[in-house]
């Protein structure tokens, strides 16, 4: 494996580091849940945290935001400590955590401009409704509201601050894949605008399409930092093979192909996990027995394969 697990990860340029983050470690109950957590984020990158619940990823983030004292280690907003300068550090940082929820009958108008009164400087609220898709629901009540409309809302007052860093906690978690989609664009037009972001997931996917790298965290460790593609060219699997064949090939026999990692059968369906020269000699192997693949696709394995090799989960 060639993952990273340094603060720097690979070659990120000479981008100025906006968010650092140095052996960063917290205790619940003397229960240690972030432990000795580091990464850095450079400006205009999205960088992702990935893991599984219960990794220290929402407790990590909120140690950047300043909600949450550290007990060991450092956080670094643009030079500035969250706790001690928190005032300086909330006008650089826009955040939408997990489950930021606004009282039922507060209006789209009222949420707005009760946050934009919180500011010096801020955005203008109804530019910033009408790019997020909001301007024909400012009367409508927070409790009326669908997932992916609250979630934009919870964006649009983070962005309200005209933060430099968006702290982004699961944003997409519950939202039906269009929405998600939606939600996913508006992320690539707020770093297109030039807000560096920070965002928390638990979807490969999501973390594959926005982010520029990654760490991905399990048990409240980096366990890997680097771009999604060499965080997949890492790990054993690299490819999947899925087809139905004419007769089944010998099981042992495809088990034992180069850089086979999985094989598996379902209603005569098999899925063969591994690299290209598995695949490659997985044809040669049913060629050879005169057996079809039916149906045959081919596909790279994507983050799945690596996260999984990197949590275990
Ligand atoms: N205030 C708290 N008091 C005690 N334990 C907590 C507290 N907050 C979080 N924990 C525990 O710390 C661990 C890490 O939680 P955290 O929310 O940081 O993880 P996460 O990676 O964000 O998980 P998820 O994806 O489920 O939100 C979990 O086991 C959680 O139950």
């Amino acid at each position: 494996m060639t993952a990273h697990p340094d603060p720097e990860g690979p070659a990120t340029g000479a981008a100025p580091v906006l968010v650092d983050v140095r052996d960063l470690r917290k205790s619940y109950g003397g229960r240690r849940v972030v432990d000795g957590v580091s990464f850095r984020v450079h400006e205009d990158e999205v960088f992702g945290v990935l893991g599984p619940n219960g990794a220290g990823k929402t407790t990590t983030v909120e140690c950047v935001a300043g909600l949450r004292a550290p007990d060991g280690g450092s956080v670094r907003v643009a030079g500035l400590d969250p706790r001690a300068e928190h005032p300086a550090v909330s006008r650089l940082l826009g955040v939408q955590l997990q489950e930021s929820a606004l009282p039922p009958k507060i209006t789209v108008r009222e949420a707005l401009l009760l946050h934009a009164s919180f500011h010096p400087d801020p955005a203008d609220w109804r530019a910033l409704a009408e790019r997020l898709g909001l301007a024909d629901r400012l009367d409508a009540r927070w409790a009326k509201l669908s997932g992916g409309q609250k979630q934009r809302l919870s964006i649009a007052l983070a962005l309200l601050g005209r933060p430099r860093v968006l702290l982004l906690d699961e944003l997409t978690t519950g939202l039906d894949p269009r929405a998600r989609h939606e939600t996913w664009q508006l992320v690539e037009e707020i770093r297109d605008s030039g807000v560096t972001i920070l965002l928390v997931t638990h979807f490969m996917e999501e973390a594959q399409r926005l982010c520029d790298r990654v760490a991905v965290i399990d048990a409240g460790r980096v366990r890997a930092l680097d771009t999604p593609a060499r965080l997949v060219r890492s790990t054993s699997v690299t490819t999947v093979a899925a087809f139905t064949p004419s007769d089944p090939p010998d099981r042992a026999a495809v088990e034992a192909l180069p850089g086979a990692a999985a094989v598996r059968v379902r209603g005569g369906r098999w899925t063969v996990e591994g690299t290209d020269e598995t695949v490659q000699a997985l044809l040669s192997l049913l060629a050879r027995a005169a057996i079809t693949a039916h149906g045959l696709r081919v596909t790279d394995a994507g983050l799945d394969s690596a996260y999984l090799d990197l949590t275990g989960a």
